[in-house]
């Protein structure tokens, strides 16, 4: 195991604390059961991560629970194993910089978009304000080494949506930080359920590009209160 550096402690013991806190969401907003979904979050200035330790309830997480590993997803500082999806979130962070928070779930309508192998169509004004486009599909991958990793970056990359549906998986979502990568996981399974909703009665409707275009600027750029989170 390696050695926290003194310079990262600081924001380390503020990661802990906020990646235990924000792992309530998840619960509160339905989109786990059990122990199945994981939040991470990058340490500013270090190749470091801290992330859920596998396995442990959430009512059970405590700061001292979380794992620091550094950008290969070996153990940096930490006594429990850590997500069994650590190394799928640290080839996010080696592989997209502008990445400070990365979230995996099973939540049911967006896998249920993922068990199809279909992406969610862009047709609600919700979904271009937050995912900019389609929410779109990525590779069948098996958990256990760089492929699940691989088939978010390949996918995400130059594209909008910071939401993925990993075929026959599940849905992971990157952001700025762990509270954007939250929102858009919050975001995807509320989008997902209305449009499989819609589906039932219909056809959607598509959008035209530039609404969406306008939309989605709006409200990465205006909504909300100046500087504050959105
Ligand atoms: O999808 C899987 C396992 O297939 C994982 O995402 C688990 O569901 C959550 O694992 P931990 O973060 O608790 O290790």
């Amino acid at each position: 195991m390696g050695t926290l550096p003194a310079s990262a402690e600081e924001a380390v013991a503020r990661l802990r604390r906020e990646v235990g806190d924000i792992h309530q969401e998840l619960v509160r907003y339905r989109l786990v059961v059990w122990t199945a979904g994981n939040v991470s979050a990058r340490v500013p200035g270090h190749d470091l991560l801290v992330i859920k330790p596998s396995g442990v309830p959430y009512e059970e997480l405590s700061p001292r629970d979380m794992i620091v590993c550094d950008l290969d997803g070996t153990v940096v500082d930490g006594e429990l194993s850590p997500s069994s999806d650590t190394a799928a979130h640290a080839y996010v962070y080696r592989h997209m910089p502008h990445v400070g928070g990365v979230v995996h779930t099973h939540s049911t309508y967006a896998s249920a978009w993922a068990a199809r192998g279909e992406a969610v169509p862009c047709v609600l004004t919700a979904m271009a304000d937050e995912f900019g486009a389609e929410i779109p599909v990525g590779p069948f991958a098996l958990i256990g080494d760089d492929s699940i990793g691989r088939g978010i970056v390949e996918t995400l990359s130059g594209h909008r949506s910071p939401a993925v549906l990993m075929r026959s998986h599940g849905v992971f979502t990157i952001g700025k930080d762990a509270r954007a990568a939250v929102k858009a996981a919050v975001m995807c399974e509320d989008v997902a359920r209305t449009v499989h909703i819609a589906r039932q009665l219909g056809e959607p409707r598509p959008l035209a590009q530039a609404d969406v275009d306008r939309l989605h600027d709006r409200y990465q750029n205006v909504y909300g209160q100046p500087g504050a989170a959105r």
